[in-house]
């Protein structure tokens, strides 16, 4: 079975130690919720799970295989959607799609993607002129655009309104039911059944390597 882990983790933000000793692991069809304060490494954390930021220390393996041998391979296998929305202003909603759907390799399924955030009715839009929680719909609508097993998740609730948030808590459910992983941190209640946890603040460090102070 599919495992995507990680043990002895550290992470260096800067000069700043984030946090130490991590380790996790996670199988197919499983949900990881990051949890922890303001400042504890969350998307850090993500940051690193998406192949985006080296580990200070440690590994980070899928099957393992440590995934900074490969990177192109590990990238190919995930979608990250980050706690600031990658949108293209003067693109509509459906041209961004449609660029994402180029990046990930699956243009035909913007429409579905579209139909999955309720997004049809603002298809035309600029980006510039979408609310802050229709760009994170937007952002969201991404995870449809490829079937990849591993979805990385910054905050994903951040400005969605309730509708919104139980289509992204029935499209987890149903990328699970396939076999497909997701990490994702929130400081809100989202409903992700029998997840595992992950409390940032067990691990955080907040260490000066230069000043050799705590902060
Ligand atoms: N680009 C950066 N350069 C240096 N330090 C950074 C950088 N990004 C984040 N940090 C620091 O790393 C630490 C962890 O930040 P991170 O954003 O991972 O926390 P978080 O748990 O996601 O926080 P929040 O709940 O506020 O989103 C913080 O002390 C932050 O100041």
């Amino acid at each position: 079975m599919t495992e995507f882990s990680a043990v002895d983790m550290a992470c260096l933000r800067g000069q700043t130690l984030v946090f130490a000793d991590l380790a996790f692991r996670l199988k197919a069809g499983e949900a990881m919720v990051l949890s922890g304060p303001n400042g504890s490494g969350k998307s850090s954390l993500l940051r690193v799970l998406a192949g985006l930021n080296a580990p200070f220390s440690g590994d980070v393996s899928w099957d393992g295989e440590n995934v900074f041998e490969d990177r192109q391979a590990h990238a190919d296998r995930l979608i990250y959607v980050g706690h600031l929305n990658a949108i293209k202003p003067p693109l509509t909603v459906r041209e961004n799609l449609d660029f994402w759907a180029g990046m990930l390799g699956n243009r035909p399924a913007v429409a579905d993607a579209m139909a999955a955030f309720d997004l049809t009715a603002i298809a035309d839009a600029p980006g510039r002129v979408l609310s802050s929680g229709q760009g994170r719909r937007l952002n969201l609508a991404r995870l449809c655009l490829d079937d990849r097993p591993l979805w990385l998740l910054d905050e994903p609730t951040v400005g969605l309104d309730v509708a919104s948030c139980r289509r992204l808590e029935a499209l987890i459910q149903g990328h699970r039911d396939k076999g497909g992983m997701v990490i994702l941190s929130t400081h809100v209640g989202i409903d992700v059944p029998d997840p595992v946890t992950l409390d940032m603040a067990r691990f955080s460090r907040t260490v000066d390597l230069l000043d050799g102070g705590v902060r």
